[in-house]
Order: C-alpha cells, then sequence, then structure tokens
C-alpha cells in the first residue's frame, strides 16, 4: 500500500507543529476515527502541512544589477519557542525570518522529481497532515454604501460590517467540523491511490491524498462523482475506483478505450493533441464513464429526490440544509452561502464575494438542483471548468464545452443538454462569440442560471480583466440566453471594480453578499528579499502532472511554483505560501495567499519583497501601452478594409497586424471588443479563424473540378498560385460567392474526403463584420486611447498600492497591535482591508525617480516612437522590438527605475530634437 510512509522524511527538516491560532474556537475531535489517538497513547505530533513557494520568475529574468538599493536593513529571523528541533541536515535553505526551514532535496537522484517545467519547480518529500474543519471567522471588510450607485462609477463610502443572517443555520464562522465524517477506508484508500490532478486548478481533494473528500455519504455506494480522471502517468496510472482502489479493468479499459478513440482522431487530422486537449479528452471520457455508473444503485436516491422536491416546493432554511447534508455530507452551511443560495432560489442577481476557499461553487451547485433546465458557468480557465466539472457531487450532472473539443465531443455534451440530462455546464466566455453555440439556446433549453465565476474579470479595474468578459453583461444573456437570473462570484474585487461588474451585470446593490477577504488562519509576515534559492526552469511540460500528482498526495512538502500553479489550488492542508517575489496586486496577493490554510489551520504567508522586482514589475505594467497614433492606424485597417460592406468577413491575421501595429494580441483584442460592447456597436467579431489556405489538387484538374463546383471555381479565381498550389484568403472567397468561411471550409474538407484536394490553413485572424463605420475616427481612437492609458495606470496603481504595503510593514510598521519581528498580520490585514475598501482611482504614492536628465541617444537606423524607446529603456519586449535583438544592446533595461511616463516624455523630447536637426 502506498502511504505517506513512503516519503523519506530524512532528507528534509521538520516543519513544527501547525498551531492552531488561539482566538480559533476549539476544534472538535478528529473527524476520522483512525486518527484519533488510542486512549492509552501518548497523541501523535501534528504533523507537517505542505507550503508552495510562489515566484514569477519565468516571467520576468533577473538581471544582477549594483543599482539595487536595500529597502532597510533585513529583519532578524524570528523564533518560535515552540518550534521543535528539525532533524539533523547537511545542507538547510535558510529563508531568514520564517518560522520554519525548507531543506535541500533529497542527493539521493533516485528520490529525485523529474525535471520540471519553467513554470512549476518542486523540491523535498512530505509527510503527513492532520485535517481539522476549516475556520472561516473573517478579516471583515466594511460593506459598500450603493445609495448613490451610478452606472459607472459608484460613489464609495463605507458603513459598519453586515449583521450575518445565516447565523441562525450555523453559516457564520463556521470553525467546526460541518460535515459528515467521512469513511475511514475510503480515506485511506483515497490516500493509498493517489490519483491527482492537473497543472492549473483545484478541487484536487475529491480524488485522492488522504484528505477528506466532499460527497462522502453517497459515494460508499457506488458514486464516483463528477472527478476526471487524468492520465499523469500515461499508461501507468491507476485508476481509483469508489473505493478508492485501483479499478476493476473493465472500467480502466473503457476509459482507455475512450482516450485512445479521442486520441486516434486527432492524429488522422495530423493535430498534435496538446495537454489541455488531453485534459478535456479525460474529462469527456469521464462523463462517459459516469453515465455508466449511474445505472448503477448509488445511495439513498428516494430520499434524495423527496429532499430536492421538498427544497423546490419550500426552500426553507430546514430544507436546504436537509438537502445540503444528502447531497455534500456537510453538516452547515458556511457563512454566506445560504444567504446566496436562497437568493438565487428566488431569482435575484446576486453579487457574492466570499474569501479564497470559502464555498462559493456549493452556492450554485445546490441551487442547480433546485431550479429547472440547466445552470450555466462562465469561468476563464478550461483546467479550472475542468476541475469544477470533476468536483461537480455526483448526482449533479456536468458537462462542459470548449474549443479544445473535438465536434464529437462537443455534439455529445450537446445532446446531453438538449436531452435534459446536464444540471450544469461549463463554458468559456469566448464561446459566447459563437453564433452556433448560442443558437442552442434558442430552442428548448431553460437556462435558469449564469453563474460568472471570477467575475472580477468583467471588470477593466479589475487585476485580472479579460477582454471576453467584456461579453458578459446582463442584456446580452438576456438576450440570448433568455436567462433573468445572475450569480457572480469573486474572492477578489475592490470597491470600484465590483461597482463595474454589478452594473455590467445589473446587480442592485440590495443584491451584494460580500462577508470577508481574508480568512484569519492565515499569519502575514514580510521582509526584504536577501539571498534566495535559485530557481531553474527548462523543465518538460509532461513532468508537470507528476509534480502536481505528488504534492497532492502529499509526497512531496513544498513547491517552487509560478501563479499558475497556484491559481485556484483546493489542497486543504497547505501550511505556508511563501511569496518568492511580489505580486502585481493586493487582489493577487489575497487569491494567492488564499492557498493556504483552507483546513482553518493555523498558516503562514511569507512575502519576500525587494526594489528591483518591483522596478521589473512596474515596467512590465506598461507592456501592453498604446499611442493614440497607433490606435488611429489600427482602425484605419479595421474600417477601412475592402471587405466593409455591410455583412462581409473581414479578417486581421493576428501575427502580422501585431507587428505592424507594435501592438500585442491582447490590446488589439480588447480594442475589437470594445469596437463592439462600447457605447455604440460599431462592429460584430467572430470566431478567430485560420484564414489562409493552401490548396492541392489531387484527382481532377483544377479547371475541370472549377466546372463542376462553384467554390472551387470562386477559389481559382481569387487564388495565386505559387509552385502548383493555390493560396488564397478563406473569408475572401467566402465573401466573393456570398457563403461563410465555415460553409466554405465544410466545402473543402468534403472535398478532402473524396480524395480530390488537401489544404492545409495558417494565419490565425481576428474575424468580424462591420456595423457602423465611425463617422470620426480620431475621436474614436483618442477615446479609447484614453481609456487604455487609464486602464494601464489602474495596474500600476495596483502594484504600487502592494510594494507600498509590503514596504509598509517593513520599514514603518510600528509593531505594535500583535506585529513584530517579519510578522505583519494586522498591519496588512488592515492595508488589504483599506484597500479593497478604496476607491481604484485614487493616487497611489510610489517611489520611482522622477528626475528629467534621462539620457538618450538618437540611432537614425531605427524608427522610434517615444513609447518604443521607454520600452527598450524600461526592458520591455515589444512585437516590433524584440527582446532578441534589443536586450542586446546596452539601452535596455538602463532605466527600470525611473518613472515609464518620465522617460517617454524624455524620448518624445529627444526626437523631436533629432528630427528638427535633420531637418535643418
Ligand atoms: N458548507 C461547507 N462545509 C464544509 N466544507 C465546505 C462547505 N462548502 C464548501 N466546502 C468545501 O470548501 C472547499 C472550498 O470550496 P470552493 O472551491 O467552492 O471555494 P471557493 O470559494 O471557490 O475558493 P477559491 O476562490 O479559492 O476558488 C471545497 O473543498 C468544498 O468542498
Amino acid at each position: 500500500m502506498e502511504s505517506d510512509s513512503d516519503s523519506d522524511g530524512s532528507h528534509i527538516s521538520a516543519t513544527p507543529p501547525r498551531h492552531t491560532k488561539p482566538s480559533l474556537p476549539p476544534q472538535p475531535p478528529p473527524t476520522n476515527p483512525k486518527r484519533q489517538p488510542a486512549p492509552n497513547r501518548k497523541p501523535p505530533p501534528p504533523k507537517p502541512k505542505p507550503s508552495i513557494l510562489s515566484s514569477r520568475t519565468s516571467r520576468i529574468r533577473y538581471r544582477p544589477s549594483s543599482k539595487s538599493k536595500p529597502i532597510s536593513k533585513p529583519e532578524t529571523p524570528s523564533s518560535e519557542p515552540t518550534r521543535p528541533d528539525p532533524p539533523p541536515d547537511p545542507s538547510p535553505l535558510l529563508l531568514p525570518n520564517l518560522p520554519y526551514q525548507i531543506c535541500r532535496w533529497p542527493s539521493d537522484p533516485s528520490r529525485a522529481i523529474p525535471t520540471v517545467d519553467s513554470s512549476d519547480t518542486l523540491l523535498a518529500p512530505q509527510g503527513r497532515h492532520l485535517f481539522q474543519s476549516p475556520s472561516f471567522s473573517k478579516i471583515r471588510r466594511t460593506s459598500i454604501d450603493f445609495d448613490s450607485f451610478q452606472d459607472d462609477k459608484p460613489p464609495l463610502s463605507s458603513s459598519a460590517p453586515k449583521p450575518d443572517p445565516t447565523a441562525a443555520i450555523g453559516g457564520s464562522d463556521s470553525s467546526a467540523p460541518n460535515r459528515v465524517p467521512p469513511e475511514p477506508k475510503r480515506e485511506a484508500a483515497a490516500a493509498k491511490s493517489g490519483v491527482s490532478a492537473i497543472a492549473v486548478k483545484k478541487r484536487f481533494n475529491l480524488i485522492g491524498g488522504n484528505v477528506p473528500s466532499a460527497p462522502v455519504k453517497f459515494r460508499s455506494s457506488g458514486a464516483e462523482g463528477n472527478f476526471v480522471k487524468l492520465n499523469l502517468n500515461r499508461g501507468k496510472r491507476k485508476f481509483v475506483n469508489r473505493r478508492g482502489n485501483s479499478s476493476s479493468s473493465g472500467r480502466r479499459k473503457f476509459y482507455r478505450k475512450g482516450k485512445r478513440k479521442l486520441k486516434a482522431v486527432g492524429e488522422n487530422d495530423g493535430e498534435t493533441i496538446g495537454e489541455e486537449d488531453e485534459l478535456v479528452a479525460d474529462a469527456i471520457a469521464e462523463q462517459q464513464i459516469r453515465k455508466q455508473d449511474s445505472k448503477r444503485p448509488k445511495f439513498d436516491s428516494e430520499s434524495f429526490e423527496e429532499a430536492v422536491s421538498m427544497a423546490r416546493n419550500d426552500p426553507s432554511d430546514e430544507n436546504l440544509l436537509k438537502l445540503l447534508r444528502l447531497t455534500y455530507g456537510y453538516e452547515l452551511f458556511r457563512d454566506g452561502q445560504l444567504e446566496a443560495i436562497k437568493m438565487v432560489l428566488e431569482g435575484k442577481s446576486t453579487m457574492l464575494v466570499l474569501p479564497t476557499g470559502a464555498g462559493k461553487s456549493l452556492c450554485y451547485q445546490l441551487p442547480s438542483l433546485i431550479l429547472p433546465g440547466v445552470t450555466l458557468v462562465v469561468s476563464p480557465l478550461i483546467a479550472l471548468m475542468i476541475d469544477q466539472l470533476k468536483q461537480l457531487p455526483h448526482m449533479i450532472r456536468g458537462g462542459l464545452i470548449c474549443s479544445n473539443q473535438r465536434p464529437e465531443e462537443a455534439s455529445e455534451t450537446i445532446r446531453l443538454l438538449q436531452q435534459g440530462e446536464l444540471k450544469v455546464l461549463f463554458v468559456s466566455p469566448e464561446r459566447f462569440l459563437n453564433a452556433e453555440f448560442l443558437s442552442i439556446f434558442s430552442a428548448n433549453i431553460v437556462v435558469s442560471l449564469v453563474v460568472v465565476d471570477e467575475a472580477h474579470c468583467v471588470s477593466e479595474w479589475s487585476h485580472n480583466f479579460r477582454p471576453s468578459y467584456m461579453r458578459l453583461r446582463a442584456s446580452f444573456l438576456r438576450a440570448k440566453l433568455n436567462v433573468n437570473c445572475i450569480l457572480a462570484m469573486t474572492a477578489t474585487a475592490t470597491a470600484t471594480t465590483l461597482g463595474s461588474v454589478m452594473s455590467a451585470l445589473e446587480i442592485p446593490p440590495t443584491n451584494l453578499i460580500q462577508k470577508a477577504i481574508l480568512r484569519d488562519n492565515l499569519q502575514l509576515s514580510v521582509s526584504l528579499s536577501g539571498n534566495r534559492q535559485s530557481y531553474h526552469s527548462g523543465i518538460p511540460a509532461k513532468d508537470r502532472s507528476r509534480v502536481q500528482e505528488l504534492f497532492f498526495t502529499n509526497k512531496i512538502r513544498v513547491v517552487v511554483a509560478t501563479v499558475a500553479f497556484g491559481m485556484g489550488l483546493d489542497k486543504r492542508d497547505i501550511g505556508a505560501v511563501i511569496h518568492y517575489t511580489l505580486p502585481e496586486s493586493l487582489e493577487e496577493y489575497v487569491q494567492e495567499i488564499g492557498r493556504a490554510g483552507r483546513d482553518g489551520r493555523l498558516s503562514h504567508c511569507h512575502l519576500y519583497c525587494d526594489d528591483i522586482t518591483y522596478f521589473k514589475l512596474r515596467s512590465l505594467m506598461y507592456s501592453d501601452g498604446v499611442d493614440e497614433y497607433t490606435v488611429n492606424k489600427f482602425l484605419c485597417q479595421v474600417f477601412t478594409s475592402d471587405e466593409n460592406s455591410h455583412g462581409k468577413v473581414c479578417s486581421l491575421v493576428k501575427e502580422t497586424a501585431s507587428r505592424k501595429f507594435d501592438m500585442k494580441e491582447e490590446v488589439m483584442l480588447t480594442l475589437l471588443t470594445q469596437l463592439e460592447l462600447g457605447e455604440v456597436q460599431y462592429l460584430h467579431l467572430l470566431p478567430e479563424l485560420n484564414v489562409t489556405c493552401t490548396l492541392n489538387f489531387h484527382n481532377t484538374s483544377p479547371a475541370l473540378l472549377a466546372g463542376k463546383d462553384a467554390l472551387v471555381a470562386a477559389i481559382l479565381k481569387k487564388s495565386e498560385t505559387k509552385q502548383g498550389q493555390y493560396v488564397f484568403d478563406l473569408p475572401t472567397v467566402a465573401n466573393s460567392i456570398g457563403v461563410t468561411a465555415t460553409v466554405l471550409s465544410n466545402h473543402l474538407q468534403i472535398l478532402k474526403l473524396k480524395g480530390e484536394v488537401t489544404y492545409e490553413l495558417k494565419d490565425q485572424a481576428y474575424c468580424f463584420t462591420i456595423v457602423e463605420a465611425p463617422a470620426d475616427l480620431c475621436s474614436l481612437s483618442a477615446h479609447l486611447t484614453k481609456w487604455l492609458s487609464e486602464v494601464e495606470s489602474c495596474k500600476v496603481r495596483k502594484l504600487d498600492a502592494m510594494f507600498n504595503a509590503a514596504v509598509f510593514a517593513v520599514n514603518s510598521c510600528e509593531k505594535t497591535k500583535g506585529c513584530c519581528d517579519a510578522q505583519h498580520t494586522q498591519c496588512l490585514q488592515k492595508k488589504i482591508v483599506e484597500y479593497f475598501d478604496g476607491d481604484d482611482n485614487s493616487e497611489v504614492p510610489n517611489t520611482m525617480g522622477k528626475s528629467r536628465s534621462v539620457f538618450l541617444q538618437s540611432n537614425s537606423q531605427a524608427k522610434f516612437t517615444p513609447r518604443a524607446v521607454a520600452r527598450i529603456m524600461h526592458g520591455i519586449a515589444s512585437p516590433s522590438y524584440p527582446s532578441t535583438s534589443w536586450s542586446k544592446t546596452h539601452f535596455w533595461g538602463r532605466y527600470t527605475s525611473i518613472d515609464f511616463q518620465v522617460v517617454m516624455d524624455a524620448a518624445r523630447a529627444e526626437l523631436v530634437n533629432f528630427v528638427g536637426k535633420n531637418a535643418v
């Protein structure tokens, strides 16, 4: 049996016992009888928990610089009286100021984890941990007064914390173990099986590890829940059945057959199935497995159905609680959950702001059982969707539709949807571009609820704005899906962000449920970076899954990872998050430390902060910036294309346009989305396409085939011939004969199947039709540039606020009220609460150099704009000035500590001067 004892703790130092915060309510006895100490035996000491070291080093290359000035002297390491002596280790890697040490990876190479890729690196094996129930007593923020709520910028003020309406049913501060004890056998078996999950996200607690997991009660009788089985170690992977043992061969065969089939389809098409494709395929395979499982008796379905129907007829606290217990095995709702569920059941659009790990997902899952039709969940990442799908209790049948799916997989999901078999459907926001996808909902399918997960992405003032989320407006959702109720969920939104999200989704101020920003079991500390562990990249992607599996099954204790690893991670027993570098905003900091202590135990969150990283990050904040002149050129191309007459498809090849306008692809997409969804609808975006087609004829001669086939005739007319191949632009040909690009590519596919042609498509392009050409391109350019520059400044202010909070803790905190040494829980909590309640548009002081004595040297060889010069001086690559060539010059990154705007102004002056001299 694989167990935690497999890990060899001799190579690592022991983490001291994790102290439960004294302020927490007394912890109940352990829920798992196996873990209870025998009456006359000494209880075993608490076991260490794993940690994450979060780093941004894959995104930022450090350039050793002598210019770096320390902010202040490093703090002396704090000592914890209760810390036990670590076992002897010859080579500890010291992290100053931490109450524990992290030691080197074992010297025995057989124990070493295979190399890890640039985004996720890891160290060290792992011991066991104890499970304790979560504490969700929180650091409250004051609520927003929306009395004078305006459409785009709500005036903000603070008011007293809200009373907790769920207290009666046990929602508030539910630190008690509000769940039915898991079956000890299954739990042990789950630990044994150790199947774990995917690269990015979360809720791995359902599959493996010795952490008790969600649907406990019913899974004993045969259900597997909706979790995805991931092919982590390819053919060698164990499959876990409902008892947590390796699966019977029948099920495994079924699963593998499914995978092989999917792969074969991919290979036939000459495509390579990437990592995410496989994950989607896994999710689909799992859906098929679940379908088989659903025929077996699983649990007392009669009582369950009865509970659903009672809750449907009378959604009282009592009936909902009963349904919670039957569905999840949890004893009580957590703070905010019942309130949100009741709002949704009443059909009220709701904004739900709960801290990380507070259980937001349950607030749509439970209603989905009660509401008719389907609940549509919009999620920003495929990995998150897959994770959420697998987290669903088995009695809630879910599906997902995303771009990586094979058409037949998507068709199967749509079939289930149309037959009313799916209760929850996960989709990405990009799906809403697709008219075919939207058409599914026009007939017979009732969408009762749309859930906007990570809803802060809707707002351009958030730390994580996604242009595709802009489409998620109440008016759009109402029109396309005929849905009235929207549940928006986030853990990290400032008052300004909340205002704009609620405005876009038309959620009235009274429907805001906002409980806390932070859990109070996170102990926050900060220090200046000393000598840190080096960190190497270049680890193959295929080993990432392995790393995660080992982490989730507690075979390793520490993962050094970029933010990609931590995002949405739901491993309950993570004991520490160490920020190796500065997060880009307090929202990100809160999100990332939210991975720790999800079991309610005291957890440590340490932040290393240094000014070099700050300068580098600050420079990067300007990498999306554009000038009015460039926006104008871009708009000219969009609106003066040959195809811009009504209804014709226009395209913009991403790579070419990006280089031409020196504009990132995301920025072009943001502009196009704004042109569609801004005050005036100028265009209508279509799904992206590969637009350049290279065609070879095989059986019949081109001329002969053209005689029989009008589409071929049109292709020949619009093609260039290059070495016997016909090269044409797909939208141009489609427009010339008045068909859609999809019709044309389907036709080519048919000719291919008949053996008449083979073809290749390349050049991914944004596609759109023009709705209305702007009367005044110049003022539109000015308007869009101003908007983009405000968004950029907002991001910079967020970074400044993050840095200032850290620097305040290190330099200015008076170390009263609980702060001492590097521990700054109190002052950081205060700063965070103030920040989230504040206005994102207010000025944040910064320490950037404002010196005007920036030395610039004109170069007659290249055509520069002031922004291009400033980017080079700040070491920021752009499509036209890539780092491969420009980082070799001594200008590269030379003025990172001088404010970007100052460098840009100096560049402008110098360029004007240069042009003047040349003119003379
Ligand atoms: N009422 C409850 N009692 C006990 N556990 C719960 C309850 N509700 C949710 N949980 C558990 O809490 C964990 C976190 O839930 P979930 O992933 O929904 O959090 P979240 O709020 O979405 O967090 P994040 O914002 O970090 O993604 C899950 O493992 C879930 O099973």
